[in-house]
């Protein structure tokens, strides 16, 4: 932070920076797997940054976790039970549960000082974790995965970028594990990166995770606080028949989702369907 702003330079976005002017910082702290830091911006609300980049703020978080849970829920028939691995802000959890057929929603994230910080500092997202369809688990998402087989209707990997604690995230035996603790009918959705910035990643998970689901699909949102402004998904499902573009069922209450935004979010302009939707 210089002269009152943060810059969020990465080698991952080379030779662009989003840049939030800083009210004051709220929190500094080295955790286990990350730095985490978080303040208050003057216009963005309260921001988490982890390994200095921007992981969710206050203004606009609900875009990202709105999209990326209710794709996946409201194209499933009957949702039930619910994993998200990462998340530990709490946002995508608050999403899940307004879900009325979930009865349970488990959270594992690697690192408790974000469930810790976010408690403290980002309240609007991580109130609903003490919910009593909630658990809450401290751990490795891929023990977590491998103990707990054919369980979930719904996965969701809210995670950060794949450089650090989540880049096994990306790889293809993060996404087998995915599939196999799936109950029949399942789908999953994952953080999948920015289409201006990783399409080559975005490629490579595609064609990976087409040779393990039978339903793969890429989605993408709006969001003023990612780099270029968006954060697509990497989706797939189990059952061969699901149309995940397709909501089945309303869900109440969003900012951001609704049935038509579902729909638009998997049409990809000309260089993006162009590498993903042909061979
Ligand atoms: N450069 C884009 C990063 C996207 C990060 C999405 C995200 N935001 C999070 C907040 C807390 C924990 C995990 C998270 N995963």
């Amino acid at each position: 932070i210089k002269d009152g702003w943060f810059r969020e330079i990465s080698s991952q976005w080379p030779g662009q920076a989003m840049t939030l002017k800083v009210n004051r910082i709220l929190h500094v702290e080295k955790s286990l797997y990350q730095d985490v830091l978080v303040f208050e911006s003057e216009t963005f609300g309260n921001v988490l940054v982890l390994d200095g980049v921007i992981q969710c703020t206050e203004r606009d978080e609900f875009s990202y976790q709105e999209m990326i849970a209710h794709i996946p829920l409201a194209s499933h028939p009957n949702p039930k039970k619910v994993l998200v691995i990462g998340g530990g802000d709490g946002g995508v959890v608050r999403e899940v549960l307004r879900h009325e057929s979930v009865q349970e929603v488990v959270l594992c994230d690697i690192d408790e000082a974000v469930i810790r910080v976010s408690k403290q500092y980002l309240p609007h997202m991580s109130e609903l974790l003490d919910s009593s369809r909630v658990r809450v688990f401290v751990g490795d998402g891929f023990k977590f995965l491998a103990d707990n087989t054919s369980t979930y209707d719904v996965i969701i990997t809210d995670s950060s970028d794949p450089v650090g604690p989540a880049e096994s995230l990306f790889q293809k035996p993060y996404f087998q594990l995915l599939h196999d603790a799936l109950a029949p009918g399942g789908s999953i959705s994952t953080q999948g990166e920015c289409l201006w910035i990783h399409l080559p990643l975005i490629k490579n998970t595609n064609t990976m995770v087409k040779e393990i689901f039978p339903v793969v699909e890429y989605a993408f949102t709006t969001i003023p606080t990612y780099p270029s402004g968006q954060i697509g998904f990497c989706l797939a499902s189990k059952d061969a028949t699901r149309d995940m573009r397709t909501p089945v069922r309303k869900v109440e209450g969003t900012r951001y989702y609704n049935e038509d935004v579902h729909r638009a979010a998997f049409i990809l302009p000309e260089f993006g369907r162009r590498i993903l939707e042909t061979g």
